[in-house]
């Protein structure tokens, strides 16, 4: 019998990936599904245009929940950090996750990079998946898309022919392959209000009674039997008890790549030797757990400008003067992209050809200060000062990766994210790139002065505030923590849908993956509960048609064999009897 602590899956996070799987595994009505997540209905403000959440995260400082305060390490960066009491520092606990504060890019990864994700992941078998959530610009899919931003600043156009003047083509980043330059697609509507996955995925299927979301909810712990997954623990946040629930088919883990890892941690499921050092019982020994972290590396090369630029439009908080032209506010940050394969990767690698380097413009100031990019667009205090346009010159795929540890068995202790410095290798790259957007973009019709503030040196590449591959999916246990149906290697009753299983790094954030992601992973899990049921009905009609065993009493097999009949002749009687009377097959 069903109680409201019993659920057929339990979803712990209701961001991007969450709120696909909540639609989705309850679509039918037929499971029970419960989302958890660390906080309830986005304030409205995030429907708005897209820098206006910005403005309102800065503001507010949402991301102050105990225990989920990432901590950002990048050793050998020259500038430091905004101070996380300005910014924020780690993604949206709101219904929606990182959807909410996202710059509504929608630029997919390039197909070969797919190819590379592992069995049944590669474009092909994708490809579907990436209709049914976004469709094909606006015409269909539940994630509307636009196939340019609602907004963009004169400079961004001038931008765009320099680059062409230099022999990028112009075109649509998501189907033109390789060089390339162009306005991004973006999760718009045309008024320049935000498509976000709360709005698109879960707030039309709240209504559904097999539907519960609880949010003011951390879960700490997953709740183990043996190699199963049996529930979660989770603290309400508001009373600060904790509680338990249950789930009858699976738990799936949707917290994202820095709180998924945690949690399988917290639960005694990550490597031996970090699991001991806190004193925490080893369940399973999984050495990739929290390891392989990608996340593009990027360096914001500025120039100084005469001509108004968006830091003039915005308005207050962020810029002292009020906004002149509101449609700023839909702007997306990065407002177009130009992107090429390196000589140096061409040279390394000639077998492939993907786009390798990619340079985002942004019509405003961007200063060192704001990497790794913890909210802050600007990276210098507000109001801003500095008027000037941003090339963000971005390696996707460097030999840097970065790590996520734990220093405490504490839920309420924060987890440490470290991000690597270039490698020798990759400086040679970024070099390439930074000397090429120089010679491209220092003497076009952008005009400006170039800002010397350290940017384009080896010791001022950041990594962006998007990451993969934390629990990445792989057919060994050893250097993955998922398999290709997303099961964590060895445990039953537990996937894992979201950022953290991507396995290969890219130039662009992973919304689109991560969205296709979780509609498949929906699939695989109602595909498997299919096969469960079907199995289970097959057995159950087997012992229907077997017949009624016969009971016989000691007295018949006394009249049949004889008073005096050994326990064997009495076995012998009853097995030829049993055969005689079975209906043959
Ligand atoms: C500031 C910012 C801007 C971005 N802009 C873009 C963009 O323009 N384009 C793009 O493609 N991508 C962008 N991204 C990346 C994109 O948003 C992410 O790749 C995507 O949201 C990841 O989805 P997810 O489901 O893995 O995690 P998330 O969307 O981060 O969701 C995780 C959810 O888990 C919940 N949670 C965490 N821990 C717990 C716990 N212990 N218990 C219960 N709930 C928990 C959180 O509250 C959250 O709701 C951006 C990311 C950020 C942070």
């Amino acid at each position: 019998k069903k109680s409201h602590r019993l659920y057929d899956y339990i979803i712990v996070g209701g961001g991007a990936a969450g709120a696909v799987l909540a639609n989705r595994l309850s679509e039918s009505g037929k499971q029970s599904v419960l989302l958890l997540n660390v906080a309830g209905t986005p304030p409205d403000a995030y429907n708005g245009p897209v820098l206006l959440s910005d403005e309102f995260i800065v503001k507010k400082n949402l991301t102050a929940t105990q225990g989920l305060q990432l901590q950002i390490i990048q050793p050998g960066y020259s500038a430091k950090a905004f101070p996380v009491s300005k910014t924020g520092s780690s993604p949206a606990r709101w219904l929606g996750g990182s959807t909410l504060p996202g710059l509504s890019l929608y630029l997919k990864d390039h197909p070969e990079i797919l190819d590379e994700w592992g069995d049944g992941w590669n474009w092909t078998e994708m490809r579907d998946y990436f209709d049914k959530c976004c469709g094909d610009y606006g015409a269909s899919g539940v994630y509307h898309i636009s196939k340019e931003p609602a907004y963009t600043h004169p400079l961004t156009n001038d931008f765009i022919a320099a680059a062409e003047a230099a022999g990028f083509p112009k075109g649509d980043l998501n189907t033109l392959h390789g060089k390339a330059v162009g306005l991004p697609a973006t999760t718009q509507y045309e008024d320049g209000t935000k498509v976000h996955a709360y709005n698109a995925y879960l707030y039309p299927a709240l209504g559904r009674p097999n539907l519960k979301v609880l949010d003011g909810a951390r879960a700490d712990r997953l709740l183990m039997d043996r190699d199963r997954c049996k529930g979660v623990v989770y603290r309400e946040l508001a009373t600060k008890t904790d509680h338990v629930i249950y789930a009858n088919r699976e738990v799936v883990l949707s917290a994202g790549y820095v709180y998924t890892p945690r949690l399988l941690f917290l639960s005694g499921m990550g490597p031996k030797r970090e699991l001991d050092a806190v004193g925490l019982p080893v369940l399973h020994d999984l050495p990739a757990m929290g390891k392989h972290v990608t996340s593009a590396r990027y360096s914001p090369l500025s120039w100084r400008t005469d001509k108004p630029s968006l830091t003039h439009m915005l308005g207050p908080p962020i810029s002292p003067i009020a906004s002149q032209l509101p449609d700023a506010y839909q702007s997306t940050g990065q407002e177009a992209f130009a992107r090429y394969r390196s000589t140096f990767s061409s040279m390394k690698r000639p077998l492939e050809n993907r786009s390798d380097v990619v340079f985002s413009f942004l019509p405003m100031y961007q200063a060192l200060e704001s990497a790794p990019l913890q909210f802050s667009l600007q990276g210098e205090p507000w109001p801003l000062q500095t008027n000037g346009y941003t090339i963000l010159v971005t390696l996707g795929e460097t030999e840097a990766d970065g790590e996520i540890t734990f220093p405490s068995a504490s839920p309420d202790v924060s987890p440490v994210l470290t991000h690597r410095p270039l490698t020798d290798e990759d400086w040679k790259l970024a070099e390439e790139a930074v000397t090429y957007a120089m010679t491209v973009w220092n003497n076009s019709a952008l005009g400006g002065t170039f800002i010397g503030n350290g940017a384009g040196r080896r010791n001022a590449f950041s990594a962006v505030y998007d990451g993969r591959g934390s629990c990445r999916m792989g057919p060994d246990r050893s250097d993955s923590v998922v398999d290709f149906n997303l099961r964590v290697h060895g445990v039953q009753g537990l996937r894992i849908a979201d950022g953290s299983v991507i396995p290969r790094p890219s130039p662009y954030f992973a919304l689109p993956e991560v969205l296709a992601l979780a509609e498949r992973a929906a699939d695989l899990i109602l595909k498997t509960e299919r096969h469960e049921v079907e199995t289970q009905n097959h057995r159950v009609e087997m012992d229907r048609k077997k017949p009624a065993l016969e009971t016989i009493s000691i007295e018949r097999l006394k009249q049949e064999c004889g008073k005096s009949a050994s326990l064997y002749e009495m076995l012998t009687w009853l097995e030829a009897h049993h055969s005689a009377t079975e209906p043959a097959k």
